[in-house]
């Protein structure tokens, strides 16, 4: 609370105001201009205090303001030592209770040895306007007063250690989300969102993962490194960001490391369907509103556009047959709106434009099943800067799995699974399933035994195709060989025939004198 001698300014500022409130309206019109410039001198003069407002709700659309939201985290770490009346909030899986100030309550709090007060002030709003947009009737602001000989400090250090502060609290509080686009034709509106979301739950982590070890460690401490990365990035000037390509066969890993990332950064997720995305202009609107400490993530890129075959489908198109039949020329004209017409310039431009900078601190993910298909502008490094295989699973990985499933290091039929899973490709989906007890009655010895069972079957169906795919490349040798012996057999029909055709006619290559006679 303020001191006394405060008390007493704010009693004789109160007067003055009660003063001026009476009298003013007996001042002729075009006098009170004046009378009021001195009189907010005099009151400069009688309260030396500065008051600057936060509105919780700005800007145009009257969005949520950054600033009140850190200034009420900042607020928070205050008020559970020095307010009496609070708001409590839940957060986090309901796990934690964060205080906030009460409205109208004075917090105060002191920077670099100087003291400023915070209140938080309520205004309900009498007249009630009719609007598109549904605006809540609660204005509710923050006001920040302190002494004006500590100005500069108080607008400058001051309010930037608030913010960043405030900024760090949220983070530590919020639960993180997992968003994903909507289509376009529900942008609009008063339910407009680009994005919807459901709280992002996903218990993978890098412990959990199963792969070899090293590459988890480089991994992570990739991840470590661009965190703290900030004034490196700006440093080198490079957009911060960074792009990780995950490539192998369905059931490897993929999305669970996507969420291990996720987990371990701390990061919310976008989950991007580039298919309901129309045109590049809608992918940079929603790059815009995708906020930093993020990873957006693209699925099984090959198949969300066809990227590479654009250009050769589009030909192709080109070169197609007027269709004749109405409802069929009808149909084909409705897929061929729906597609979306994002290009890989588009995406590219999404990855890296000058958009792309905005925010900053964002991983973006692709994932493909088929590495190979994908254009090489695309996985290019810069753009794709850390390509990272997941594949079937080896030894190492298994006993990750074995681990997490049934809780063991070492077990005695560990040498015979090495020795099988070297043998075989089996993914790492296929294994933890055969590894999860089905039952109670399950033991150890039961799962494992149970993989093996299955490794050796995964072995045996692999030696069938092999064997079958052996059998019918020595066909096709076989028939490619015959094919090109029974061709040599022709051209040699052919030759003598032809031979035999010019003796007959009395024609010959070397001369035209030859063999006729010239009687
Ligand atoms: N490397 C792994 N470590 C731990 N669990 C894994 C691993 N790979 C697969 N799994 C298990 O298999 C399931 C499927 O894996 P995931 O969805 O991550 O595969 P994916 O590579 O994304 O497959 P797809 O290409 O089909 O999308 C996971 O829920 C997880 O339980
Ligand atoms: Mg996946």
């Amino acid at each position: 609370m303020m001191g006394m001698g405060e008390v007493g300014t704010n009693f004789g500022l109160a007067s003055l105001m009660v003063v001026w409130a009476i009298f003013k309206d007996h001042f002729p019109y075009r006098l009170r201009g004046h009378i009021q410039k001195y009189f907010q001198k005099l009151v400069r003069f009688v309260y030396p205090y500065i008051e600057i407002t936060f509105q919780e709700l700005a800007g145009e659309r009257l969005k949520r303001s950054e600033a009140f939201s850190a200034i009420q985290n900042y607020l928070s770490t205050k008020a559970s030592s020095q307010a009496s009346r609070f708001k409590a909030d839940v957060v986090k899986d309901s796990k934690s209770l964060v205080l906030t100030m009460d409205d109208h309550e004075e917090i105060p709090d002191e920077f670099e040895g100087v003291k400023v007060w915070w209140v938080l002030n309520k205004h309900v709003n009498e007249s009630r306007s009719i609007s598109y947009y549904p605006v809540s009737d609660e204005k509710r602001s923050f006001k920040l007063s302190f002494h004006k000989r500590h100005r500069e400090l108080i607008t400058g250090p001051y309010i930037e250690h608030v913010m960043s502060e405030g900024k760090a609290v949220s983070t530590k509080n919020r639960q993180r989300k997992l968003y994903s686009n909507n289509p376009s034709k529900h942008w609009y509106g008063w339910k407009r969102t680009k994005w919807s979301h459901v709280f992002f739950e996903h218990p993978s982590t890098f412990d959990t993962l199963a792969m070899e070890t090293k590459k988890k460690e480089e991994i992570k401490n990739d991840l470590k490194k661009f965190r703290q990365g900030k004034e490196y990035y700006t440093k080198i000037g490079k957009a911060w960001k960074r792009g990780y390509l995950l490539y192998g066969p369905p059931g490897t890993g993929k999305s669970s490391m996507i969420a291990a990332i996720a987990n371990f950064l701390d990061y919310d997720v976008y989950d991007l369907e580039l298919t309901t995305v129309m045109d590049n202009t809608e992918l940079r609107n929603l790059l815009i509103e995708t906020s930093s400490k993020s990873v957006i993530v693209i699925e099984d890129i090959d198949c969300s556009l066809d990227l590479t075959g654009q250009r050769v489908k589009k030909k192709e198109k080109d070169g197609d047959e007027e269709e004749t039949d109405p409802i069929k020329k009808k149909e084909k004209e409705e897929s061929e709106n729906k597609d979306s017409k994002v290009t890989l310039s588009g995406l590219l431009n999404f990855i890296d434009g000058l958009w792309s900078a905005c925010g900053g601190e964002r991983i973006i993910v692709f994932t493909t099943n088929h590495v190979d298909k994908l254009d090489p502008a695309l996985i290019r490094r810069g753009r794709m800067d850390k390509h990272i295989e997941l594949s079937y699973c080896c030894f190492e990985a298994f006993k990750v799995l074995a681990n997490n499933y049934l809780d063991i290091d070492s077990h005695e039929l560990y040498a015979k699974i090495e020795c099988l899973l070297g043998e075989t490709n089996m993914t790492p989906a296929d294994v933890a399933e055969n590894l999860m007890p089905k039952s109670d009655e399950e033991d150890v010895e039961t799962c494992l035994n149970c993989l093996i069972e299955a490794l050796e079957e995964v072995k045996k169906e692999e030696a069938r195709k092999k064997a079958e795919e052996e059998e019918a490349r020595l066909k096709a040798e076989k028939e490619e060989k015959e094919k090109a012996e029974s061709a040599q057999e022709s051209v040699k029909v052919d030759e003598n025939s032809a031979n035999s055709v010019v003796k007959e006619n009395g024609f010959h290559k070397e001369g035209d004198t030859v063999g006729v006679d010239s009687n």
